[in-house]
């Protein structure tokens, strides 16, 4: 890649410091200093690279990172959040995916094109603000040609106009023409996956140079927003939009590959594709190597992958050295303790309790949570977690469903009340489930 075409990336912003990185994770996950400082090092590197002339930079891969923990302490969410900080596309995937019936060896060059569909969809949505006032310029004038008519009076047109506006029409009918998609995807022989497919409808349109159009029947919310998808894709420059696309994907793009651990160890199941098998097909990935996807070739060189296991039972030694030496980063992350509970239900940005507030108060009640309840709350999911199965801080999110049932439910009967959760009302709801293991296994 030459230099003037890095210049069309997206480079993550000189202020994303390590630091800075690290700062931004710790808004929303507790803990796990590790993880956060090895993927802030590696996000920086990213622009550290980019900073490098030509030969050099082709030279730098990335170092990959293998996060050991538990389930539900936050290797996701941190890879996760890393990438939405970077605005870079991301995949998650299962590797034990690839061991199940069905699977070939090439399918898992799926994993870039699905990396490469991501990136296309984060770079669309980037331009479509850019688009945003014509397209609903042209989106509304199209509308109002259906509902009105194209020779109706500039009045009758404005007072229309000013009813979509403000939602009133929302659930009216209106008969209108809009492209048609009838996929008629064909698969082509000899090519694997979905580099084969292509897209007949897609085809012809190209090549008549219009797209097939058919009249539908749709409410004016529902044919507002296929007009304004339509209008903004006429708008962006497909092809300019694959090739950055892919480029992004290519330097940018973040794989996270959980529960690799799994295919770690040998193979006892006969009839499945075998998991040494498995790794042994995501080597050249992880490696470099170039995929071929429905908008071009794309190399895989760059991409960071973060792996993930919790390697209960299995080391990371298991692995082929081959996957050990694409791997040199290794993390461990903690299990969460009833403190880190705590602090996720009242320290991170956007936390569940607030949530839950913010959702039951747009039924105007208010739900006073006491910091004795959120104690109280924390220490039920550790014990949960302790007798029936650890699953992380995802136990929260089952506790405090069940803890607010009754008020998401009837709600909007208590219209101008104040719920007080304290210790008591946790005790009341959960005490007796939580004490008896084999309730909480099917309920918390
Ligand atoms: N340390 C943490 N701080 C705040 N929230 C957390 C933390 N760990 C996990 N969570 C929350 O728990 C949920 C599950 O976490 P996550 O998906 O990161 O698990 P994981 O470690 O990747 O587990 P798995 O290996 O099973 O995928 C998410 O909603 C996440 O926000």
């Amino acid at each position: 890649m030459n230099d003037l075409s890095m210049d069309n990336l997206n480079l993550t912003p000189k202020s994303l410091t390590p630091k800075a990185i690290v700062a931004a994770l710790d808004e929303h996950i507790v803990g796990q200093k590790d993880a956060k400082r090895a993927v802030a090092v590696a996000l920086r590197n990213r622009w550290r690279r980019q900073k490098l002339p030509a030969e050099l930079r082709d030279e730098v891969t990335p170092k990959n990172i293998l996060m050991i923990g538990p389930t539900g302490c936050g290797k996701t969410e941190i890879s996760r959040r890393l990438a939405k900080l970077a605005d870079a596309p991301f995949v998650k995937i299962e590797a034990t995916k690839f061991t199940e019936v069905g699977y070939v060896g090439r399918d898992v060059e799926q994993i870039a094109r699905d990396l490469a569909e991501e990136a296309i969809r984060l770079e669309k949505d980037r331009r479509r603000e850019a688009v945003r006032g014509a397209a609903s310029e042209a989106a509304m004038k199209r509308l109002l040609d259906a509902l009105v008519g194209e020779n109706a009076s500039e009045a009758t047109r404005e007072s229309f106009r000013l009813r979509i506006i403000d939602d009133s029409m929302n659930d009216k009918e209106v008969e209108i023409e809009v492209e048609d998609q009838p996929n008629m995807n064909m698969e082509l022989p000899g090519m694997g996956g979905n580099v084969g497919m292509i897209n007949l409808s897609d085809m012809m349109g190209k090549a008549f140079g219009q797209k097939n159009m058919k009249r539908r029947k749709l409410t004016v919310a529902q044919a507002w927003d296929k007009l304004i998808d339509e209008e903004a894709e006429k708008r962006m420059d497909q092809d300019d939009v694959a090739r950055v696309a892919l480029q992004n994907a290519e330097h940018n793009g973040i794989v996270f590959l959980d529960e690799i651990d799994k295919i770690a160890v040998s193979d006892q199941r006969g009839g499945t594709v075998s998991r040494e098998g498995v790794q042994r097909d995501l080597l050249p990935l992880i490696e470099g190597t170039t995929v071929s996807t429905k908008y071009g070739p794309m190399k895989t060189d760059h991409i960071l992958f973060i792996a993930s296991g919790a390697f209960h039972v299995s080391k990371p030694s298991d692995m082929l050295p081959e996957l050990q030496g694409r791997l040199p980063i290794r993390v461990e992350l903690q299990a969460l303790t009833e403190e880190d509970f705590v602090r996720i239900l009242s320290e991170t940005r956007a936390n569940l309790v607030e949530q839950y507030c913010a959702l039951i108060a747009t039924e105007e009640v208010t739900l006073d949570f006491h910091e004795d309840a959120i104690q109280e709350i924390a220490s039920t999911a550790a014990q949960v977690n302790e007798t029936v199965e650890n699953i992380g801080a995802r136990r929260l999110q089952t506790v405090m469903e069940k803890l607010l049932e009754e008020v998401s439910f009837d709600a909007e009967e208590r219209t101008g009340s104040t719920v007080t959760i304290d210790r008591a009302y946790v005790q009341d709801r959960l005490g007796e489930l939580a004490g008896d293991a084999d309730l909480s296994k099917y309920i918390l």
